[in-house]
Protein backbone atom coordinates (compact mmCIF):
# COMPACT_ATOMS: atom_id res chain seq x y z
CA UNK A 1 0.00 0.00 0.00
CA UNK A 2 1.20 3.22 -0.50
CA UNK A 3 0.56 7.02 1.09
CA UNK A 4 1.14 10.15 0.28
CA UNK A 5 -0.98 13.49 -1.37
CA UNK A 6 -4.15 12.73 -3.19
CA UNK A 7 -4.78 16.21 -4.29
CA UNK A 8 -3.62 19.77 -3.56
CA UNK A 9 -4.66 23.45 -3.95
CA UNK A 10 -3.40 26.85 -2.85
CA UNK A 11 -4.75 30.83 -2.70
CA UNK A 12 -2.06 33.71 -2.61
CA UNK A 13 -3.10 37.00 -1.23
CA UNK A 14 -5.16 39.20 -4.08
CA UNK A 15 -3.14 41.99 -3.98
CA UNK A 16 1.27 42.28 -4.99
CA UNK A 17 3.45 44.86 -4.59
CA UNK A 18 6.57 45.02 -7.90
CA UNK A 19 9.83 44.60 -5.58
CA UNK A 20 11.13 47.63 -8.06
CA UNK A 21 8.73 49.84 -6.33
CA UNK A 22 10.06 48.94 -2.94
CA UNK A 23 13.78 48.72 -3.63
CA UNK A 24 13.42 52.67 -5.18
CA UNK A 25 11.64 54.01 -2.11
CA UNK A 26 14.58 51.94 0.45
CA UNK A 27 17.12 53.11 -1.95
CA UNK A 28 18.07 49.18 -2.36
CA UNK A 29 19.74 48.43 -6.26
CA UNK A 30 16.80 46.70 -7.86
CA UNK A 31 19.38 44.18 -9.34
CA UNK A 32 20.06 42.89 -5.08
CA UNK A 33 16.75 42.11 -4.99
CA UNK A 34 16.48 40.66 -8.68
CA UNK A 35 19.17 38.84 -9.47
CA UNK A 36 20.80 38.61 -5.84
CA UNK A 37 17.56 37.36 -4.18
CA UNK A 38 15.18 36.42 -7.17
CA UNK A 39 12.72 38.80 -5.92
CA UNK A 40 10.14 39.63 -8.90
CA UNK A 41 6.81 40.43 -6.80
CA UNK A 42 5.72 40.36 -3.44
CA UNK A 43 2.39 39.28 -2.54
CA UNK A 44 0.25 41.15 -0.02
CA UNK A 45 -3.12 40.97 2.04
CA UNK A 46 -6.09 43.24 0.88
CA UNK A 47 -7.94 44.18 4.49
CA UNK A 48 -10.60 41.37 4.29
CA UNK A 49 -7.83 38.40 3.93
CA UNK A 50 -5.80 36.83 6.73
CA UNK A 51 -4.13 33.61 7.63
CA UNK A 52 -7.16 31.90 8.20
CA UNK A 53 -9.06 33.21 4.89
CA UNK A 54 -6.24 31.59 2.58
CA UNK A 55 -6.76 28.34 4.42
CA UNK A 56 -10.30 28.32 3.94
CA UNK A 57 -9.78 29.31 -0.25
CA UNK A 58 -7.25 26.23 0.29
CA UNK A 59 -9.18 23.85 1.67
CA UNK A 60 -12.48 25.37 -0.43
CA UNK A 61 -10.81 24.43 -3.25
CA UNK A 62 -9.03 20.87 -2.51
CA UNK A 63 -12.53 20.18 -1.97
CA UNK A 64 -14.50 21.16 -4.77
CA UNK A 65 -11.70 20.75 -7.78
CA UNK A 66 -11.32 17.57 -6.57
CA UNK A 67 -14.92 16.76 -5.80
CA UNK A 68 -14.00 15.41 -2.62
CA UNK A 69 -16.67 14.79 -0.33
CA UNK A 70 -16.02 16.60 2.84
CA UNK A 71 -17.36 14.38 5.20
CA UNK A 72 -14.98 11.87 4.02
CA UNK A 73 -12.26 14.45 5.68
CA UNK A 74 -11.53 12.67 8.71
CA UNK A 75 -8.90 15.62 9.85
CA UNK A 76 -7.80 19.12 9.18
CA UNK A 77 -4.23 19.94 10.47
CA UNK A 78 -2.93 23.23 9.51
CA UNK A 79 0.39 24.37 10.39
CA UNK A 80 1.00 28.15 10.72
CA UNK A 81 2.85 30.45 12.37
CA UNK A 82 0.42 33.25 11.63
CA UNK A 83 -1.95 32.61 14.11
CA UNK A 84 -5.06 34.73 14.84
CA UNK A 85 -5.65 33.37 18.48
CA UNK A 86 -3.51 31.51 21.07
CA UNK A 87 -5.93 29.34 21.85
CA UNK A 88 -8.49 29.02 19.40
CA UNK A 89 -6.94 27.22 16.40
CA UNK A 90 -6.75 29.74 12.92
CA UNK A 91 -8.09 25.88 11.49
CA UNK A 92 -11.11 26.20 13.24
CA UNK A 93 -12.20 29.68 11.48
CA UNK A 94 -11.04 27.92 8.34
CA UNK A 95 -13.15 25.19 8.87
CA UNK A 96 -16.33 26.82 9.73
CA UNK A 97 -15.98 28.84 7.01
CA UNK A 98 -16.08 26.38 4.40
CA UNK A 99 -18.70 24.56 6.41
CA UNK A 100 -21.15 27.66 5.51
CA UNK A 101 -20.54 27.36 2.00
CA UNK A 102 -21.24 23.62 1.87
CA UNK A 103 -24.48 23.75 3.93
CA UNK A 104 -26.70 23.70 1.23
CA UNK A 105 -24.99 20.36 -0.36
CA UNK A 106 -24.72 18.82 2.40
CA UNK A 107 -26.10 20.10 5.48
CA UNK A 108 -24.94 22.06 8.35
CA UNK A 109 -21.52 20.46 10.49
CA UNK A 110 -19.68 18.66 7.88
CA UNK A 111 -17.02 18.83 9.85
CA UNK A 112 -18.99 17.95 12.73
CA UNK A 113 -16.68 14.52 13.76
CA UNK A 114 -13.11 16.06 11.90
CA UNK A 115 -10.38 16.50 13.79
CA UNK A 116 -9.04 19.60 13.53
CA UNK A 117 -6.05 21.39 14.97
CA UNK A 118 -3.25 23.98 14.42
CA UNK A 119 0.68 23.01 14.36
CA UNK A 120 3.21 25.85 15.22
CA UNK A 121 7.33 25.37 14.60
CA UNK A 122 7.81 28.32 12.48
CA UNK A 123 8.08 27.83 8.99
CA UNK A 124 7.80 23.76 9.15
CA UNK A 125 4.56 23.50 11.04
CA UNK A 126 2.62 22.20 7.64
CA UNK A 127 5.41 19.49 7.39
CA UNK A 128 5.38 18.08 10.80
CA UNK A 129 1.26 18.30 10.07
CA UNK A 130 2.27 16.38 6.95
CA UNK A 131 4.54 13.99 8.87
CA UNK A 132 2.08 13.49 11.24
CA UNK A 133 -1.23 12.90 8.97
CA UNK A 134 0.66 10.21 6.90
CA UNK A 135 1.26 8.01 10.33
CA UNK A 136 -2.45 8.70 10.59
CA UNK A 137 -3.10 7.30 7.28
CA UNK A 138 -0.72 4.26 7.59
CA UNK A 139 -2.74 3.77 10.51
CA UNK A 140 -5.58 3.93 8.84
CA UNK A 141 -5.52 3.16 5.07
CA UNK A 142 -9.21 3.65 4.57
CA UNK A 143 -9.62 7.44 6.20
CA UNK A 144 -8.12 10.86 4.35
CA UNK A 145 -6.79 14.16 5.72
CA UNK A 146 -6.18 17.77 4.74
CA UNK A 147 -3.02 19.39 5.48
CA UNK A 148 -3.14 23.07 5.44
CA UNK A 149 0.12 25.17 5.59
CA UNK A 150 -1.42 29.03 5.86
CA UNK A 151 0.76 32.50 6.39
CA UNK A 152 1.54 35.71 6.06
CA UNK A 153 5.23 36.95 6.27
CA UNK A 154 5.06 40.39 7.31
CA UNK A 155 8.32 42.10 8.54
CA UNK A 156 8.75 45.36 9.76
CA UNK A 157 9.02 48.41 7.59
CA UNK A 158 12.79 49.42 6.16
CA UNK A 159 13.52 46.18 8.07
CA UNK A 160 15.89 43.20 5.91
CA UNK A 161 13.62 41.27 5.79
CA UNK A 162 10.81 43.49 4.58
CA UNK A 163 11.68 42.14 0.59
CA UNK A 164 10.94 38.98 1.81
CA UNK A 165 7.67 39.05 2.76
CA UNK A 166 4.76 37.50 1.27
CA UNK A 167 1.68 35.12 2.22
CA UNK A 168 -0.98 32.46 1.12
CA UNK A 169 -1.70 28.60 1.56
CA UNK A 170 -1.50 25.43 0.23
CA UNK A 171 -3.84 22.05 1.18
CA UNK A 172 -3.20 18.80 0.08
CA UNK A 173 -5.08 16.29 0.81
CA UNK A 174 -3.46 12.86 2.28
CA UNK A 175 -4.75 9.51 1.76
CA UNK A 176 -3.70 6.04 0.67
CA UNK A 177 -4.51 7.25 -2.62
CA UNK A 178 -1.66 9.71 -3.67
CA UNK A 179 -2.50 10.55 -6.87
CA UNK A 180 0.52 13.08 -7.20
CA UNK A 181 2.89 11.77 -5.26
CA UNK A 182 3.60 8.75 -2.90
CA UNK A 183 5.95 9.94 0.47
CA UNK A 184 8.10 7.33 1.59
CA UNK A 185 8.14 6.79 5.29
CA UNK A 186 12.06 7.72 6.15
CA UNK A 187 12.40 11.24 7.81
CA UNK A 188 15.66 12.43 8.45
CA UNK A 189 15.33 15.47 11.31
CA UNK A 190 17.74 17.90 12.94
CA UNK A 191 16.32 19.94 15.83
CA UNK A 192 18.42 22.77 18.03
CA UNK A 193 17.04 25.55 20.32
CA UNK A 194 18.18 28.87 19.01
CA UNK A 195 17.06 32.36 18.43
CA UNK A 196 17.10 33.00 14.69
CA UNK A 197 13.84 34.39 14.42
CA UNK A 198 11.16 33.92 16.65
CA UNK A 199 7.88 35.73 17.62
CA UNK A 200 8.15 36.29 21.53
CA UNK A 201 5.65 38.38 23.34
CA UNK A 202 6.75 41.85 23.18
CA UNK A 203 7.26 43.85 26.69
CA UNK A 204 6.45 47.46 26.77
CA UNK A 205 6.52 50.14 29.59
CA UNK A 206 4.82 52.65 29.75
CA UNK A 207 7.40 55.00 30.10
CA UNK A 208 8.28 53.78 26.28
CA UNK A 209 5.52 55.04 25.24
CA UNK A 210 4.57 58.93 24.68
CA UNK A 211 1.00 60.14 25.84
CA UNK A 212 0.53 56.99 27.07
CA UNK A 213 -2.88 57.97 29.04
CA UNK A 214 -3.19 58.02 32.87
CA UNK A 215 -4.82 54.78 32.59
CA UNK A 216 -2.32 52.51 30.64
CA UNK A 217 -0.85 49.66 32.81
CA UNK A 218 2.96 50.16 34.06
CA UNK A 219 3.61 47.06 31.75
CA UNK A 220 2.25 45.43 29.14
CA UNK A 221 2.81 41.88 27.03
CA UNK A 222 1.67 41.58 23.31
CA UNK A 223 2.11 39.72 20.64
CA UNK A 224 2.79 41.22 16.56
CA UNK A 225 3.04 39.53 13.84
CA UNK A 226 6.35 41.03 12.97
CA UNK A 227 8.99 38.46 13.86
CA UNK A 228 12.29 39.33 16.14
CA UNK A 229 15.54 38.34 13.93
CA UNK A 230 18.58 38.15 12.83
CA UNK A 231 18.58 37.35 9.07
CA UNK A 232 22.41 36.20 8.66
CA UNK A 233 22.19 33.97 11.52
CA UNK A 234 18.80 32.42 10.41
CA UNK A 235 20.50 31.82 7.15
CA UNK A 236 23.30 29.58 8.97
CA UNK A 237 20.72 28.20 11.32
CA UNK A 238 19.00 27.08 8.30
CA UNK A 239 22.23 25.60 6.44
CA UNK A 240 23.24 23.81 9.76
CA UNK A 241 19.95 21.98 10.01
CA UNK A 242 19.34 20.43 6.86
CA UNK A 243 22.93 19.32 6.77
CA UNK A 244 21.99 17.58 9.75
CA UNK A 245 18.52 16.31 8.22
CA UNK A 246 20.40 15.35 5.42
CA UNK A 247 22.94 13.10 6.82
CA UNK A 248 20.33 11.84 9.05
CA UNK A 249 18.07 10.94 6.02
CA UNK A 250 21.54 9.53 4.36
CA UNK A 251 22.20 6.92 7.97
CA UNK A 252 18.64 5.86 8.15
CA UNK A 253 17.61 4.97 4.58
CA UNK A 254 21.74 3.97 3.95
CA UNK A 255 21.67 5.61 0.35
CA UNK A 256 24.56 7.09 -0.92
CA UNK A 257 24.14 11.03 -2.05
CA UNK A 258 20.59 10.73 -2.27
CA UNK A 259 20.24 14.21 -3.89
CA UNK A 260 21.32 12.98 -7.03
CA UNK A 261 18.79 10.62 -7.60
CA UNK A 262 16.39 13.46 -6.77
CA UNK A 263 14.95 14.83 -10.32
CA UNK A 264 13.84 18.15 -7.86
CA UNK A 265 15.02 19.46 -4.71
CA UNK A 266 12.21 21.22 -3.03
CA UNK A 267 13.35 23.68 -0.48
CA UNK A 268 11.59 25.37 2.13
CA UNK A 269 12.03 28.97 0.33
CA UNK A 270 11.79 32.14 2.58
CA UNK A 271 12.96 33.53 -0.62
CA UNK A 272 13.83 32.26 -4.30
CA UNK A 273 17.01 31.72 -4.48
CA UNK A 274 18.30 30.52 -0.45
CA UNK A 275 17.52 27.05 -1.48
CA UNK A 276 20.56 27.04 -4.67
CA UNK A 277 22.49 29.38 -1.90
CA UNK A 278 22.60 27.32 0.82
CA UNK A 279 22.74 23.51 -0.31
CA UNK A 280 26.28 24.19 -1.76
CA UNK A 281 27.87 23.37 1.68
CA UNK A 282 25.77 19.57 1.53
CA UNK A 283 26.91 19.89 -2.40
CA UNK A 284 30.55 20.12 -1.19
CA UNK A 285 30.75 18.09 1.30
CA UNK A 286 29.39 14.84 -1.10
CA UNK A 287 31.33 15.86 -3.97
CA UNK A 288 34.56 16.11 -1.63
CA UNK A 289 34.97 19.82 -2.77
CA UNK A 290 36.67 22.29 -0.32
CA UNK A 291 34.06 24.66 1.25
CA UNK A 292 36.26 26.72 3.94
CA UNK A 293 36.67 29.76 3.00
CA UNK A 294 34.38 32.14 1.64
CA UNK A 295 36.63 32.27 -1.68
CA UNK A 296 36.11 28.62 -2.09
CA UNK A 297 32.76 28.64 -1.34
CA UNK A 298 31.92 31.32 -3.94
CA UNK A 299 33.92 29.01 -6.67
CA UNK A 300 31.63 26.17 -5.64
CA UNK A 301 28.12 28.64 -6.09
CA UNK A 302 29.65 29.92 -9.31
CA UNK A 303 30.88 26.65 -10.96
CA UNK A 304 29.71 25.10 -14.49
CA UNK A 305 29.15 22.29 -12.27
CA UNK A 306 27.00 23.80 -10.11
CA UNK A 307 24.79 26.49 -12.38
CA UNK A 308 23.97 22.91 -14.34
CA UNK A 309 22.93 21.43 -11.15
CA UNK A 310 20.66 24.41 -9.89
CA UNK A 311 19.35 24.73 -13.31
CA UNK A 312 18.42 20.93 -13.69
CA UNK A 313 16.70 20.08 -10.49
CA UNK A 314 16.15 23.75 -8.10
CA UNK A 315 15.35 26.74 -11.25
CA UNK A 316 11.84 25.66 -11.59
CA UNK A 317 11.08 25.10 -7.55
CA UNK A 318 11.80 28.75 -7.71
CA UNK A 319 9.41 30.19 -10.19
CA UNK A 320 6.48 30.80 -7.70
CA UNK A 321 8.29 31.91 -4.92
CA UNK A 322 10.18 35.09 -7.12
CA UNK A 323 5.96 36.28 -7.60
CA UNK A 324 5.05 35.51 -3.91
CA UNK A 325 7.27 35.81 -1.77
CA UNK A 326 7.75 34.08 1.75
CA UNK A 327 4.78 32.04 1.99
CA UNK A 328 6.24 30.52 5.61
CA UNK A 329 4.59 27.31 6.09
CA UNK A 330 3.32 27.17 2.88
CA UNK A 331 6.76 28.23 0.92
CA UNK A 332 7.58 24.46 0.62
CA UNK A 333 4.65 23.45 -0.76
CA UNK A 334 4.47 25.99 -3.09
CA UNK A 335 8.02 24.84 -4.44
CA UNK A 336 6.47 21.45 -4.97
CA UNK A 337 3.49 23.26 -7.24
CA UNK A 338 6.20 25.01 -8.92
CA UNK A 339 8.08 22.85 -10.11
CA UNK A 340 5.36 20.41 -11.36
CA UNK A 341 3.31 22.73 -12.70
CA UNK A 342 6.34 23.81 -14.90
CA UNK A 343 7.12 20.41 -15.99
CA UNK A 344 3.32 20.04 -16.71
CA UNK A 345 3.49 22.97 -19.02
CA UNK A 346 6.38 21.83 -21.16
CA UNK A 347 5.17 18.83 -21.02
CA UNK A 348 7.65 16.46 -19.37
CA UNK A 349 6.57 12.97 -17.74
CA UNK A 350 7.58 12.57 -14.57
CA UNK A 351 5.85 9.89 -13.13
CA UNK A 352 8.42 7.95 -11.25
CA UNK A 353 10.49 10.23 -11.09
CA UNK A 354 11.94 10.88 -6.74
CA UNK A 355 11.42 14.30 -5.51
CA UNK A 356 13.59 15.53 -2.24
CA UNK A 357 12.29 17.68 0.20
CA UNK A 358 14.16 19.40 2.73
CA UNK A 359 12.17 21.86 4.83
CA UNK A 360 13.34 24.15 7.69
CA UNK A 361 11.69 26.06 10.89
CA UNK A 362 13.08 28.59 13.06
CA UNK A 363 13.77 28.16 16.03
CA UNK A 364 15.01 25.35 14.74
CA UNK A 365 14.09 22.00 12.95
CA UNK A 366 15.00 20.82 9.52
CA UNK A 367 13.03 17.32 8.24
CA UNK A 368 14.73 15.81 5.04
CA UNK A 369 12.39 13.48 3.14
CA UNK A 370 11.76 11.86 -0.25
CA UNK A 371 8.96 11.30 -2.43
CA UNK A 372 8.26 9.47 -5.73
CA UNK A 373 5.83 11.16 -8.39
CA UNK A 374 2.60 9.05 -9.55
CA UNK A 375 1.56 7.96 -12.38
CA UNK A 376 -2.05 10.24 -12.50
CA UNK A 377 0.09 13.37 -11.42
CA UNK A 378 -0.80 15.14 -14.53
CA UNK A 379 -4.34 14.64 -13.70
CA UNK A 380 -3.86 16.51 -10.08
CA UNK A 381 -1.46 19.33 -11.61
CA UNK A 382 -3.77 20.20 -14.76
CA UNK A 383 -6.32 21.67 -12.67
CA UNK A 384 -3.93 24.51 -11.14
CA UNK A 385 -3.00 27.36 -14.02
CA UNK A 386 -0.71 28.31 -11.17
CA UNK A 387 1.23 31.25 -13.14
CA UNK A 388 -2.06 32.01 -14.53
CA UNK A 389 -3.72 32.52 -12.10
CA UNK A 390 -0.92 34.76 -10.53
CA UNK A 391 -1.97 37.13 -13.38
CA UNK A 392 -5.14 37.21 -12.29
CA UNK A 393 -3.85 39.58 -8.65
CA UNK A 394 -4.38 43.31 -8.53
CA UNK A 395 -0.46 45.36 -8.41
CA UNK A 396 -0.74 48.21 -5.61
CA UNK A 397 1.27 51.40 -5.01
CA UNK A 398 3.79 51.42 -2.52
CA UNK A 399 1.39 54.36 -0.50
CA UNK A 400 -1.17 51.59 -0.56
CA UNK A 401 1.08 48.65 0.55
CA UNK A 402 2.75 50.97 3.57
CA UNK A 403 -0.87 51.81 4.60
CA UNK A 404 -1.99 47.98 4.68
CA UNK A 405 1.33 47.37 6.21
CA UNK A 406 0.28 49.99 9.24
CA UNK A 407 -3.64 48.79 9.04
CA UNK A 408 -4.93 51.84 8.44
CA UNK A 409 -7.31 51.27 5.89
CA UNK A 410 -10.72 50.47 6.61
CA UNK A 411 -12.03 49.04 3.03
CA UNK A 412 -10.53 46.58 0.84
CA UNK A 413 -8.68 47.50 -1.76
CA UNK A 414 -10.60 45.04 -3.77
CA UNK A 415 -14.46 45.98 -2.29
CA UNK A 416 -16.00 43.79 -4.77
CA UNK A 417 -13.54 40.73 -3.57
CA UNK A 418 -14.96 36.87 -4.36
CA UNK A 419 -14.60 34.45 -1.63
CA UNK A 420 -14.42 34.40 1.68
CA UNK A 421 -13.48 37.60 3.84
CA UNK A 422 -12.79 38.72 7.37
CA UNK A 423 -15.93 41.07 8.05
CA UNK A 424 -15.79 42.46 11.32
CA UNK A 425 -13.58 41.40 15.06
CA UNK A 426 -15.80 42.32 18.07
CA UNK A 427 -14.77 45.02 19.92
CA UNK A 428 -17.48 45.66 22.81
CA UNK A 429 -19.12 42.99 23.56
CA UNK A 430 -16.69 41.67 26.82
CA UNK A 431 -17.69 37.73 26.65
CA UNK A 432 -16.77 38.19 23.15
CA UNK A 433 -14.25 40.99 22.84
CA UNK A 434 -11.61 39.91 19.40
CA UNK A 435 -14.13 37.34 18.33
CA UNK A 436 -13.60 37.03 14.59
CA UNK A 437 -16.49 37.12 11.83
CA UNK A 438 -15.92 35.87 8.23
CA UNK A 439 -18.51 35.66 5.23
CA UNK A 440 -18.21 34.58 1.66
CA UNK A 441 -18.80 36.63 -1.16
CA UNK A 442 -20.27 35.03 -4.64
C1 LIG B 1 12.04 33.31 7.93
C2 LIG B 1 11.96 31.99 7.38
O1 LIG B 1 11.17 31.75 6.44
C3 LIG B 1 12.77 30.90 7.98
C4 LIG B 1 14.09 30.86 7.25
O2 LIG B 1 14.19 30.32 6.19
S1 LIG B 1 15.45 31.60 7.98
C5 LIG B 1 16.57 31.93 6.62
C6 LIG B 1 16.15 33.17 5.87
N1 LIG B 1 15.94 34.31 6.73
C7 LIG B 1 14.99 35.24 6.47
O3 LIG B 1 14.29 35.15 5.48
C8 LIG B 1 14.82 36.37 7.47
C9 LIG B 1 14.31 37.65 6.82
N2 LIG B 1 15.17 38.13 5.72
C10 LIG B 1 16.41 38.68 5.92
O4 LIG B 1 16.88 38.85 7.03
C11 LIG B 1 17.19 39.10 4.70
O5 LIG B 1 16.31 39.52 3.71
C12 LIG B 1 18.08 37.94 4.15
C13 LIG B 1 18.97 37.40 5.25
C14 LIG B 1 17.23 36.83 3.62
C15 LIG B 1 18.93 38.47 3.01
O6 LIG B 1 19.86 39.38 3.54
P1 LIG B 1 20.59 40.53 2.72
O7 LIG B 1 21.65 41.02 3.62
O8 LIG B 1 19.59 41.49 2.19
O9 LIG B 1 21.17 39.79 1.44
P2 LIG B 1 22.52 38.99 1.29
O10 LIG B 1 22.51 37.79 2.16
O11 LIG B 1 23.65 39.93 1.42
O12 LIG B 1 22.42 38.50 -0.21
C16 LIG B 1 22.29 39.37 -1.29
C17 LIG B 1 22.65 38.64 -2.54
O13 LIG B 1 22.46 39.54 -3.62
C18 LIG B 1 23.66 39.66 -4.35
N3 LIG B 1 23.71 41.03 -4.88
C19 LIG B 1 23.91 42.17 -4.19
N4 LIG B 1 23.85 43.23 -5.05
C20 LIG B 1 23.64 42.73 -6.29
C21 LIG B 1 23.50 43.30 -7.60
N5 LIG B 1 23.57 44.60 -7.79
N6 LIG B 1 23.29 42.46 -8.64
C22 LIG B 1 23.20 41.13 -8.47
N7 LIG B 1 23.34 40.53 -7.26
C23 LIG B 1 23.55 41.33 -6.18
C24 LIG B 1 24.76 39.34 -3.35
O14 LIG B 1 25.94 38.98 -4.02
C25 LIG B 1 24.12 38.19 -2.58
O15 LIG B 1 24.11 37.00 -3.34
P3 LIG B 1 25.23 35.83 -3.22
O16 LIG B 1 25.66 35.74 -1.79
O17 LIG B 1 24.48 34.61 -3.67
O18 LIG B 1 26.30 36.23 -4.13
Amino acid sequence: MTFGIEAASYYVPSLYLEIKDLAEKRGIEPAKLEKGLGLHKMGFPDVHEDAATFAAEALFRVIQDYNINPKEISRIYLGTESALDAAKPTASYAMQMVEKVFEKEFGDRVFRNCDVVDMTFACIGAVDALHNSLDFVRANPDKKAVVIASDYAKYELASSGEYTQGGGAVAVLISSKPDLIEIENNWGVATESVFDFFKPRRHFKKEDLTNAPESFPEKIEIFTDEPVFDGQYSNQCYQDRIREAYDHYKEITGLNKPYENWKYLIFHLPYAFHGKRVFTEIYSLENGLSYQTPEEQKAVAKSEEYLQFINDKIEKSQRASSEIGNMYTASIFMALLSALQTSFNENEELAGQQIGFLGYGSGSKSKVFAGKVSENWKKVAEKWNLFESLKNRTAIDFETYEKLHRKQLQNSVNENYKGFGLKSVELENPVLKGARYYDYQK
